[in-house]
This record gives structure tokens, sequence and C-alpha cells, in this order.
């Protein structure tokens, strides 16, 4: 457990660790790309070693040095893995890796931890299963583990039916130009998490892939290739940012973080406008971004389907505006890590903050911080849940986090720099 000792007036620059989300992209590219590719600045954590394992099992060779990893592409050519893969409870990769696996010849298993099991998945499934892959749910509930009669994917036409993931897209993008004939994607329902499309295939044209999509991401059509070997420089993590401009935010003063580009292909950036809309005053100078508080903050009203990872991050900073602060279009926090809609209900009751759960969006009112007390918060081995409350203790004495640890799934040094804070 850790205690968060309150801080005030901040005037602090920090850098993060790179991007979860252009990390584990950029790996699979670079494993299915002809030659050798060098990721520099990736993110190391308990999410990326995952994957790297499991491409490692699926015949991939991969050599890591601390800010740079080497990778000799396959051109496509997968191998199914002799074991299952694990890959605890990374949603990303459980995701991306079923259709990478899809492309090796025989059996494979993909497997995770008690929460990936719980974590839907089948709308990925039948979409595959319209490219011509044998693959079910052990359990026959839609969720991992998995089980793939790997034969490669014919291509043509398929149909991904409404899901909470914007994942189960990306996975399909990813791995669509190995089809043996060119592969084309009919997306149904509402996307939700569009930016990490976007960034999906931002990564596949960095690579040399070229997607042809309707401007809705209702239609995509795929050319047939092989991913172009090259140099890859990863951004720092907006979403693991957030915490740091949000400190600020509850704190007052200034926190400057370096390494995120102010033209990010991460959607999470959008918090920082999101957070001078509240009262802060942003500034980008050739340090990075700036984000300042002297004043007071008020309540916002936003729909948040397109940055999931930040909502938590927001719900904190809420607490201390005054009035209330609406986020919509959240549905799917439900299905993370943990219930994170209901967790960050939960968690901020239990410092005084009332909060009102909906379905699919939750209500905050904040009382510009007043009235909170300090509490032991549970974080659900949830990294979100953990660094999003650490914050409230920045202002209220007392905040106790349990099961601090998790904060390794995408940031294991993260208490060592938020303790730069003080
Ligand atoms: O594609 C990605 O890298 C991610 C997509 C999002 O998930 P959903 O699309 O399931 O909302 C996000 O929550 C996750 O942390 C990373
Ligand atoms: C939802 C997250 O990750 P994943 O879906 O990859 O487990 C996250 O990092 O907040």
């Amino acid at each position: 457990m850790i205690e968060i000792q309150p801080v005030s007036e901040l005037a602090a620059t920090v850098s993060v660790p790179g991007s979860k989300s252009i990390t584990q992209r950029a790996l699979i590219a670079a494993a299915l790309a002809a030659g050798r590719s060098t990721l520099i600045e990736p993110l190391v954590s308990e999410d990326t070693d995952y994957s790297s394992a499991a491409l490692r099992a699926m015949g991939v060779s991969l050599t890591t040095e601390p800010d740079r990893w080497t990778i000799d592409g396959t051109g496509g050519a997968i191998c199914a893995p002799g074991q299952p893969v694990f890959l605890g409870n990374n949603g990303t990769a459980t995701r991306f890796l079923t259709s990478v696996a899809a492309l090796a010849q025989g059996e494979c298993i993909i497997d995770g931890d008690e929460r990936m099991r719980q974590r839907p998945i089948a709308p990925l499934l039948e979409a595959l299963r319209g490219w011509g892959v044998a693959v079910e749910s052990m359990q026959g509930n839609g969720c991992p583990p998995l089980r793939l009669q790997a034969n490669g994917l014919s291509g043509g036409r398929t149909v991904l039916p409404e899901g909470r993931s914007s994942q189960y897209l990306s996975s399909l993008l990813l791995v669509a130009p190995f089809a043996r004939e060119q592969a084309e994607l009919e997306v149904q329902g509402e996307i939700l998490s569009k930016p990490y499309v976007a960034m999906t295939l931002s990564v596949m044209a960095d690579f040399g892939i070229a997607v042809e999509v309707a401007p809705d991401f209702s239609f995509f059509r795929v050319p047939q290739g092989v991913y172009r070997a090259r140099d890859y420089r990863i951004e720092g993590d907006a979403s693991n940012a957030s915490y740091f401009w949000a400190a600020a935010a509850i704190a007052g003063g200034r926190v400057t973080v370096t390494n995120v580009p102010v033209l990010s292909i991460q959607g999470d950036i959008m918090l920082v406008p999101l957070l001078g809309r509240m009262g802060c005053t942003v500034t980008q100078t050739g340090n990075g971004i700036t984000l300042e508080r002297s004043g007071g903050l008020e309540g916002v009203s936003v729909d948040m389907g397109n940055m999931p990872d930040v909502v938590p991050t927001l719900a904190v900073v809420a607490a201390f505006a005054e009035g209330e602060t609406e986020i919509s279009n959240i549905a799917h926090l439900r299905i993370k890590e943990c219930d994170r809609l209901h967790a960050v209900v939960t968690e901020l009751g239990k410092i005084g903050v009332r909060v009102d759960e909906y379905p699919d969006k939750m209500v905050v009112h904040g009382r510009g911080g007043r009235g909170l007390r300090g509490a032991e918060i549970e974080t659900y081995n949830d990294h979100r849940m953990a660094m999003s409350m650490a914050l409230a203790g920045l202002r209220v004495p007392g905040v106790r986090i349990t099961g601090e640890t998790c904060v390794k799934k995408s940031f294991p040094d993260f208490w060592q720099r938020f303790a730069l804070l003080h």
C-alpha cells in the first residue's frame, strides 16, 4: 500500500514511457515485415513483455536493449506456437495476436488470466470465420481461452458484428494484407474508441500498407502485401501522461510532459484541451506540453466514447471542479481490466465524492474538492484505477492506494516518476 502525500503549486517536468498501443502495433507490423526493423523507445512493461514472448513463440526473432528492440520480420510466415500462448490481462495483445496466430498452420491456443477470460472476443472470432479461420471460444462463452486450427486467411469480404471494443477491428486490419485474396471488411454498428483504429491505419501506413477506408469507418479494403521493415520511434504514452497533466489541474501550479507530441496519433491527447475547457491553461513549447492551473475548475459535459482510458483521470479531476461533470458513452469501460465505470464510482465514493452511475455514463458532483476525506482505495488489479486515484491524494490527506504494483501493466516506474511531483 502507498500513502500519497499532498502537495501544492507544482513546478515539474516529466517524461513518460513509450505508448503501449503504438508499441504493440509496431511490434506486430515489424514481426510481419520483410527484413529487420528497430523500435526506438518502445514501452517496456508487463503487457509488452507478454506480446514479445508470444511473438517469439510464433517464430519471430526479437532482441531487446533498454531503449531499442530489433526485430527480424517473418514476412508473414508465422509458426504455430507449440504451447498455449498466455497473455495475462492484455486485451490489446489477446485480440491482436489471435489474428496473427491465424496466419500460422496448425493448432494454437490463446489464453489469459481470470479477468481476460471474462473479456469478450466473439465479434472478432465471427469476422475471422468469414475469412475461413477455424476458431472457437473453448468455454463457449465468447471469451478466451481460444483454440484455432490455423491455416491462413482466405480473404474476400467479411463482416465484423457490433461489439464494445475497437481492438477487434484493429486486429483484423493488421493481418488483412496477408490474406490469399484481397480482404474487405464491413463493420456493423457504432465504433467506439475510434482513434485507436486511426492509429492502426497510421502505423500500417508507416510500415508501407495503405488501407482504403470509408470516412465513417464502416468499410475497409486492404491491399495484399508485406509490411516494409524500418526504424520506428515510439511516442510517449498519452494515456499515461494524463496523470501528470491532471496532477497540475488538481494540485495547482504547472506540469510539463516532454515526450508526447501535440500532433500525436494517440486519441487520448484530446484530454489536454478538455482540461483546458475546465479552466487550465495549455501551452506548447519546444520542451513539451505544459498544463497549468491557477484559478478554479469547472465541470464539463463530455462524450468520452473515443478516449476510454482517460475517463478515470477526468473523473478524479472532476471531483475538484465546481459543479457537475457528465461523462457519457462509456459502457465499454465495463469490459476493461475491471468494470472501470463501477470501480471509479465506488472508489471516489470512499473519499466522499458523490458520483451517479448509469449503464453507459457517470455524473460526478464536484464541490471544488471541499469535504473530501482520506480512505483506503481498492484498485481491482487495474493500473488505471491505481494511477488515477493517486491523483486525489495530491489534495486530500490520507489517500492510500492498495495493490499499487498493478501499474506494471503499462508503467512499471510510475510511483518513482509520480514522486518527482513532490
Ligand atoms: O487498440 C488499443 O491499443 C486500445 C484500444 C482501447 O480499447 P477498446 O477498443 O476495447 O476500447 C483501449 O482501451 C486500450 O487500452 C488500447
Ligand atoms: C484497457 C486497457 O488495456 P487492454 O484492453 O489492452 O487490456 C488499458 O490499458 O486501459
